[in-house]
C-alpha cells in the first residue's frame, strides 16, 4: 500500500477524505470501520494460516526428495513403504507444527496484556481503547511520553513537541501545531500533522486520524524496516551450529550412498536409506524446541510478573550480567512529597513555593513525580490570580521549565530546575522579605551550601528564580538570563527498603549493578548508602561529556553511580559496557530512558511506564520491583539450560549416529536399518523429547550468567557422540558375530538398542550431577517412557512384518540390556569430562568477539 502523502493538501480536505470531524466517532461507526480496514498494526492482518505453515514445512527440499523417492519406490512396487514414510513425515510435521503453534499463540496473548492503549474520542467523550482499535476518523489525544499511534492531522496543540528521528533521522524534536485547515496544498510541511511511530516528547495534543496500520507512513516503510531486531549471540550460535550439523549431515549422505554403490547394493533402497538418514539428521525439531521453551519461559515469568515481549531475550536476560537501573522508582518509593521551600535564609519561603507551583501548574509537558508532589501541597491554597501566557516545556537536556506568567499587572517569567543550572543564570537573589541584591561570589557559596546540606540528606531539590517580563509574549530559546534566585523547593522520595534485597539476590546471581540516574550526586550516593547497595565509584555527566567513547569504555566498568546524566549519556554508558563484553541490562520508565533501553541487550521498563519507555522494553515488569527481576532471571537461565540441553543430546546423538552409519555402511552386507525404520527412529525420538522445555534446571546451572558456548558444546560432541557409536558398534558385534542374527532381528534388535541408548543416555546428560541427584521432571520421564514403549512395541507388535521387523530372542534382548547398562554407566563417568567448560572461555571475550 502506498502513503497518501496526506499532508501536501489541506487539512480540511484530508478530513473530508476520511470522513471525520473534530468530534470524532460514534462507537458504532467505529466498529464498521475497524471491520472494513482491519486492525491499526503493522503486522499481518492474521495469524499464519495452520495449513500454509504445513506447506511450508513440507517444502523442506530433504523431504520432498524423500518423498519423491519413496513414491518412485512405490511405483516400483514397495507401496507400503511409500505409505508409511508419507504418514510418518506427515506425522512429525504436524507434532513439530502444533507444538510450536501453541506456544506460540501462547507467547502473543501475554504480549496482547501489555499492549498500548489510547485516549479515544467516541460518542463525545474519550475513553482509553487499544492502539489496535483505531480507525479513519478518530480524535486522539496524547499527551508527552505517548507514542503517537496512527498518522493524523492535528486539531489543537499545547507546546508539543515530537520526536521523528524514526522517519527522518533528526534527533532533536520539533514543534507540532495546527495549520490553517484551508492552506493550499503542495506544502510539504509536517509541522500539522503527526506520523505513527514517533512519539510526543513534550506537551499536548489533540490529532484526527486520517491513516492507519500499514497505511500510514510508518507502514508504507515497515516492510524495508522489517521490525524483527538484529539477531543475538545465541540466536548466531544456534544457527552457526544448525549449519554445521547440515553440513556434516550432507557430507555424511553421500559418504553413506557412494559407500553402497560401490558395493553393489540395489540404488534405488540405498538412496531412500540416505535420504531418510539425512531427514533424521537435520536439526528439524531445534526451532519448534527452541519457541516451545522461550514460549514456556516467558509463561513462567509471566507468573513471576514479567511479561516478555520479545522471546529472544530470554536468553540475554539469562546472560546478562550487569543491570544499570534508574534511580526514581526502582531504588525509590516514587512517592514523591515537598518537604520544605527554603529562601536565601534557609526559612521556608511563602514566594518560593508560589511560583514554583505557577510553574508546575502551567506546565504542559510531561507532569513530573515534583510537579506533582508540588502542585498536591498547594491543593488547598488557589493560584488565582495568575494567567498564563507562554511555557517552555521540561526537557532533559535543559533540565529546567520556563513559564511567562501574569498575575495582575505584573508579567514574569518564572524558571524552575535542577539547581545548578538554575542559579547559573541567576544574576541577582531576593530574600524573604523582597529586596533583591546581586549574586556576588559570597552569596552564590552560601546558596550552594545551603543545597548541599540538604542534599546529603538525600533530599531533592529544585531551584526557583524569576524574573520581570514586561510586554514579552513568547519564551524564546536563549531567553533565560539574568534571573533573580529566589530558593529552593525540596522533596523527599523514600528510599525503597525491598531493593536492598533484591539488588542482594541479583549480585548473588553474578549481576553487577550499576545506578545511572539524572539526580544530582549527593542524592544517588545518600540513596545507595541509604540502601547499602554494593556499588562504588562515582561519575557525573559532565565528567562523561569529556571523556570519549574510548576512553568512557575504559573507565565505564569501575564506576558503578553515575549522576547528572543526560539521556544520550545513559546510551553512551549502555555501549560503553556493551564494548567491554558485557551483556547489559537496563530498566527505566521516563522518555529519558527510552534509547538506553532500546541500546541494552535487554531492554527493561515496567508496566506504569511512558509509552516510550514500554514500546523500547524488550520485557515489562508487572510491578516496579527488581525482585521481580530477580526471579525472572533464573527463568531465563532455566529456559537456555533447557535448550543448552536439548542441543548436547541432539548434537551427540546425531554426530554418533552418523559415525555408526559410516562404519555400518562399509561392514554390513545390509542396510542396518530400513529407509521407513530410520523415520520411525527419528518419530519416536521426537517424540521422547517433548518434555524438554518443561524440566527443571541444577542450582548449578542457575547460579550464573552463562554465555553461548560453541567449544563446550563440540568438546561435549566430540566425546559423547563416538562414545555411543562405539557402543553401536559393539552391539553390531553382538548381533552378527555371536547371535548370528537374520536380518530382520538384527533390525528389530538395532531398532531397540538405537533408541534405548538415545533416549536413557538423555537422562544421564541431561544434568552435570549425578544423574539420580538431579529429578528430571515428570513430562520428560513420561514423554520418554512413550518413546520407550513405542521403541519395544514396533518389533514386537503384530505389524513388526510390515514394518520389516523379526521380533529379536529375549536372549538379544538380555544382551543389549547389558550393553546398554554398560554404556550408561560409562557415558556417567566420562560426562563430567565433557561438560566441562571449554578452558580458552572468557565470558568477555567471546561477547564482545559475538558482537564484533
Ligand atoms: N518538572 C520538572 N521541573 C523542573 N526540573 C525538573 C523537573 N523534572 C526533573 N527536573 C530536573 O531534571 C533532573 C533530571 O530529571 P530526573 O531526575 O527525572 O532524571 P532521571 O534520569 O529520570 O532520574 P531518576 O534516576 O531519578 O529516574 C532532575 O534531577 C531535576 O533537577
Ligand atoms: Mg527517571
Amino acid at each position: 500500500m502506498s502513503e497518501t502523502r496526506f499532508w501536501t493538501s489541506s487539512a480540511q480536505a484530508a478530513i473530508q477524505a476520511v470522513g471525520g470531524s473534530p468530534a470524532g466517532l460514534s462507537a458504532q461507526i467505529a466498529a464498521q470501520r475497524l471491520a472494513q480496514d482491519g486492525p491499526n498494526s503493522l503486522g499481518s492482518a492474521q495469524h499464519r494460516r495452520l495449513l500454509f505453515d504445513l506447506a511450508r514445512r513440507l517444502a523442506n527440499p530433504l523431504v520432498l526428495i524423500l518423498l519423491a523417492a519413496s513414491a518412485v519406490a512405490g511405483l516400483t512396487g514397495d507401496l507400503v513403504s511409500f505409505t508409511i514414510i508419507a504418514a510418518v513425515i506427515l506425522l512429525s510435521t504436524l507434532l513439530d507444527m502444533i507444538q510450536e503453534h501453541r506456544a506460540q499463540n501462547a507467547a502473543d496473548a501475554l504480549r496482547q496484556s501489555i499492549a498500548l492503549r489510547t485516549q479515544v474520542l467516541r460518542d463525545g467523550a474519550f475513553v482509553e481503547q487499544p492502539v489496535q482499535d483505531l480507525v479513519a476518523g478518530d480524535v486522539v489525544a496524547l499527551s508527552a511520553g505517548d507514542l503517537v499511534p496512527a498518522d493524523g492531522i492535528i486539531l489543537s496543540a499545547n507546546a508539543a513537541q515530537a520526536n521523528e528521528a524514526l522517519l527522518t533521522g533528526e534527533p532533536y524534536p520539533v514543534e507540532k501545531k495546527p495549520q490553517p485547515f484551508d492552506a493550499g496544498p503542495g506544502d510539504d510541511d509536517t509541522s500539522g500533522v503527526v506520523f505513527r511511530g514517533t512519539s510526543l516528547v513534550a506537551g499536548s495534543l489533540q490529532m484526527l486520524v486520517v491513516a492507519t496500520g500499514k497505511r500510514t507512513r510508518l507502514g508504507a516503510i515497515a516492510d524495508a524496516l522489517h521490525e524483527t531486531p538484529a539477531p543475538t549471540a545465541f540466536e548466531h550460535g544456534i544457527h552457526r551450529l544448525g549449519m554445521l550439523i547440515v553440513r556434516l549431515t550432507i557430507f555424511l549422505v553421500l559418504f553413506v550412498l557412494l559407500a553402497h554403490l560401490a558395493l553393489g547394493r540395489p540404488p534405488l533402497q540405498s538412496f531412500l536409506f540416505a535420504m531418510a538418514l539425512a531427514v533424521g539428521l537435520t536439526p528439524e525439531l531445534l526451532p519448534m524446541i527452541m519457541t516451545v521453551a522461550l514460549s514456556r519461559g516467558a509463561q513462567r515469568m509471566a507468573a513471576s510478573r514479567v511479561v516478555v515481549k520479545r522471546l529472544s531475550s530470554i536468553h540475554d536476560l539469562g546472560q546478562m550480567d550487569i543491570l544499570c537501573t534508574d534511580k526514581t522508582g526502582t531504588l525509590t518509593e516514587a512517592h514523591i512529597t515537598l518537604v520544605g521551600h527554603p529562601g536565601l535564609d534557609g526559612r521556608d519561603c511563602e514566594r518560593v513555593i508560589e511560583l514554583a507551583a505557577v510553574n508546575a501548574r502551567f506546565e504542559s509537558g510531561l507532569k513530573s513525580p515534583l510537579d506533582e508532589a508540588l502542585l498536591e501541597h498547594m491543593a488547598d491554597k488557589a493560584l488565582s490570580g495568575w494567567t498564563k501566557i507562554d511555557e517552555r516545556p521540561f526537557d532533559f537536556e535543559r533540565r529546567r521549565v520556563s513559564v511567562l506568567a501574569e498575575h495582575g499587572a505584573d508579567r514574569v517569567e518564572i524558571v524552575k530546575g535542577a539547581p545548578e543550572t538554575v542559579l547559573a543564570l541567576c544574576d541577582r537573589a531576593q530574600t524573604a522579605d523582597g529586596r533583591t541584591m546581586l549574586l556576588d561570589e559570597a552569596l552564590r557559596r552560601e546558596i550552594i551550601d545551603l543545597h548541599d546540606a540538604r542534599a546529603a540528606e538525600g533530599l531533592r531539590l529544585l531551584g526557583v528564580a524569576w524574573k520581570a517580563a514586561p510586554g514579552r509574549t513568547r519564551i524564546e530559546q536563549d531567553d533565560d538570563g539574568g534571573l533573580i534566585f529566589c530558593g529552593y523547593c525540596v522533596f523527599v522520595d523514600p528510599p525503597k527498603p525491598s531493593a536492598t534485597s533484591a539488588v542482594a539476590r541479583l549480585e548473588a546471581a553474578g549481576i553487577g549493578i550499576k545506578v545511572i540516574s539524572g539526580d544530582a550526586a549527593p542524592v544517588v550516593r545518600h540513596l545507595v548508602g541509604t540502601l547499602s547497595l554494593p556499588v562504588n565509584g562515582m561519575m557525573t555527566g559532565s565528567e562523561i561529556a569529556a571523556l570519549s567513547d574510548q576512553a568512557l569504555a575504559a573507565r565505564v566498568e569501575a564506576v558503578d553511580i553515575f549522576a547528572r546524566v543526560t539521556p544520550d549519556q545513559k546510551t553512551r554508558i549502555v555501549r560503553a559496557l556493551r564494548a567491554r563484553g558485557h551483556t547489559v541490562g537496563f530498566i527505566g520508565d521516563g522518555i529519558n530512558d527510552a534509547p538506553a533501553i532500546r541500546a541494552a541487550d535487554v531492554g527493561l521498563s515496567v508496566d506504569g511506564a511512558t509509552d516510550v519507555a514500554r514500546d523500547a522494553a524488550d520485557m515489562i515488569l508487572l510491578a516496579p520491583d527488581l525482585g521481580v527481576l530477580a526471579d525472572g532471571v533464573l527463568e531465563g537461565r532455566r529456559t537456555y539450560a533447557n535448550i543448552m540441553k536439548y542441543l548436547r543430546m541432539g548434537t551427540s546423538s546425531n554426530f554418533g549416529n552418523m559415525l555408526t552409519m559410516a562404519v555400518a555402511s562399509l561392514w554390513l552386507p545390509f542396510l542396518p536399518l530400513t529407509p521407513v525404520q530410520v523415520l520411525l527412529n527419528n518419530l519416536l525420538y521426537d517424540l521422547s523429547q517433548i518434555g524438554i522445555p518443561l524440566d527443571g534446571a541444577d542450582r548449578e546451572d542457575l547460579a550464573k550468567p552463562h554465555a553461548w558456548d560453541m567449544a563446550a558444546i563440540m568438546r561435549f560432541t566430540a566425546i559423547m557422540g563416538p562414545l555411543s557409536s562405539l557402543f553401536d558398534i559393539a552391539t553390531f558385534a553382538l548381533l552378527i558375530g555371536v547371535a548370528h542374527a537374520g536380518i530382520g532381528e538384527f533390525r528389530g534388535a538395532w531398532f531397540i538398542e538405537s533408541m534405548a541408548s538415545q533416549i536413557l543416555v538423555g537422562f544421564v546428560i541431561r544434568t552435570s550431577l549425578p544423574f539420580w541427584r538431579s529429578r528430571p521432571h515428570r513430562a520428560l520421564v513420561a514423554s520418554a517412557v512413550l518413546g520407550m514403549a513405542g521403541a519395544l512395541a514396533l518389533p514386537f507388535g503384530p505389524w513388526a512384518g510390515v514394518l520389516g521387523f523379526t521380533s529379536p530372542s529375549a536372549s538379544l534382548i538380555a544382551g543389549i540390556a547389558a550393553l546398554i547398562l554398560v554404556y550408561l554407566a560409562t557415558a556417567e563417568w566420562l560426562k563430567g569430562y565433557a561438560l566441562r567448560a571449554s578452558p580458552a572461555r572468557s565470558h568477555n571475550m567471546l561477547t564482545a568477539a559475538n558482537l564484533a
